[in-house]
């Protein structure tokens, strides 16, 4: 696709998911980020009728490597040509290009979880929501928490001491991407149409001996009733360096006077949040899948992560839909790095699995336990899913911190 066809191409974008536009800053912030020479538009003679881009992401994977892989986004297809196989075109056209670009695994998040198992992708990372009830649930803080200070800071001029926190962490959580320039601008994004009655984005950071260890990103949405003021604290993102700073934060978000919720609509699996909490029930958990993963080149993509425990298996891959990655591979691993080669097919394989399942595991926030309980992976050498299962899981769950 190119520059010039870009409003055509978005619009009909916009238009497959509702026609409703985005407000003119969000609108501006995906025309800079949209990449052009990787973008494919799907074109009935002069219109265009199908969209589907990607992003050159680099994404944490266990054992902290930074993986190039494919961020699709932007899918869509007018419905007044559905269902003719414009997407599985696209798809095609863009697993093979990805390939090319030499991108081991290919990301995105789905607007319907039915979409995109076809083509190989598996949903691989979970996120919370979690609605807090403040006037009953408290936190038990650790030692440590008073020595943290805290200042309010515009987000605009928090943002480089608060990109250089979230650097840190990225390397210690999978399906966090590493941020490329241009990204940093999605953070403070506060589009005025899209407050819904609450604040301007708002920033606190922690900070401890005068280096800044965390920070926060919020909206108060104030709101009173006959009985007086019940306003929710709505968290964009919470990040901090060390136990104390994070205990720090999430006390500040408790304690805003006139408020009695905290939202928070993307947090992962395994927030500390709900071990500070004295009453976790009463913080709505919800899980949502989060992150749908493919491996476009297994032999790579496994290569690049590394394991808890020392493992040895051959997988019998199928994937027909990029039949290079068909047939049985090798893995050997452990905690300091893997090799994943091809073998010959006469060679007796251990599990058997689909591309797509090997998307769910790749994280390690799906136990191949449970696919293998769920009839996805087939155990063809006692205690291979047991050795493989523990060896592929992940010490920290994997997570998405924004959307794209
Ligand atoms: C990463 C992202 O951007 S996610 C956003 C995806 N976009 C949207 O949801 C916007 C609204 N929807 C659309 O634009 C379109 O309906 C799309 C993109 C989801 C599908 O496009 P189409 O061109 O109709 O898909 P296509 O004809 O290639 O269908 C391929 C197969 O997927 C199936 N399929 C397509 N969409 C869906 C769906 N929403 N739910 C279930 N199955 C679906 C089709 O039935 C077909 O199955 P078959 O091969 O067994 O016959």
């Amino acid at each position: 696709m190119s520059q010039g066809d870009w409003e055509q191409w978005y619009k009909t974008l916009d238009v497959a998911f509702g026609g409703v536009a985005e407000a003119p800053e969000e609108r501006e912030l995906w025309r800079d980020l949209t990449e052009c020479e990787r973008s494919i538009g799907a074109w009935d003679g002069e219109t265009c009728v199908g969209t589907a881009g990607a992003f050159s992401f680099r994404m944490s994977v266990p054992g902290g490597a930074l993986v190039d892989t494919a961020g699709v986004t932007m899918v869509g297809v007018a419905a007044t040509h559905r269902r003719r196989g414009l997407l599985t075109a696209m798809m095609r056209r863009q697993l093979d290009d990805v390939r090319e670009r030499g991108e081991a695994v290919a990301v995105l998040t789905a607007s319907e979880p039915e979409i995109y198992g076809r083509f190989g992708y598996g949903a691989g990372s979970f996120h919370h929501r979690m609605e807090i009830d403040t006037t009953r649930v408290g936190l038990t803080v650790p030692p440590g928490t008073d020595d943290v200070r805290l200042r309010y800071e515009t987000p605009a001029k928090a943002l480089p001491a608060c990109e250089a926190v979230y650097a840190r962490r990225v390397p210690g959580r999978p399906g966090l991407m590493a941020r490329r320039p241009g990204w940093e601008r999605l953070v403070t994004l506060d589009p005025p149409a899209d407050r819904n009655g609450a604040s301007p984005q708002q920033c606190v950071l922690a900070e401890r001996d005068g280096e800044v260890v965390g920070f926060a990103f919020y909206a108060v949405k104030p709101e009173w009733d006959a009985q007086g003021p019940k306003g929710t604290v709505k968290v964009q993102d919470v990040e901090a360096l060390d136990p104390a700073a994070y205990a720090a934060l999430w006390r500040f978000l408790f304690d805003i006077d006139l408020t009695s919720t905290v939202l928070a609509l993307n947090r992962p699996v395994d927030d500390p949040v709900a071990q500070l909490v004295t009453n976790v029930r009463r913080c709505d958990l919800r899980t949502r899948e989060s992150l749908y993963v493919r491996l476009v080149d297994v032999g790579a993509a496994l290569e690049a992560r590394t394991y808890q425990t020392p493992v040895d298996v051959v997988l019998d891959v199928e994937d027909a839909f990029c039949p290079w990655n068909q047939g049985r591979w090798r893995l050997t691993g452990d905690t300091k790095g893997a090799s994943c080669k091809r073998v010959d097919d006469s060679a007796p394989a251990d599990l058997a699995l689909a591309v797509r399942e090997l998307g769910s595991l790749y994280l390690g926030g799906v136990p191949l336990t449970q696919l293998a309980a769920a009839g996805r992976v087939r155990e063809l050498r006692q205690g291979a899913v047991a050795e493989a299962g523990l060896a592929f899981g992940s010490a920290v769950a994997p997570w998405l911190s924004h959307g794209f």
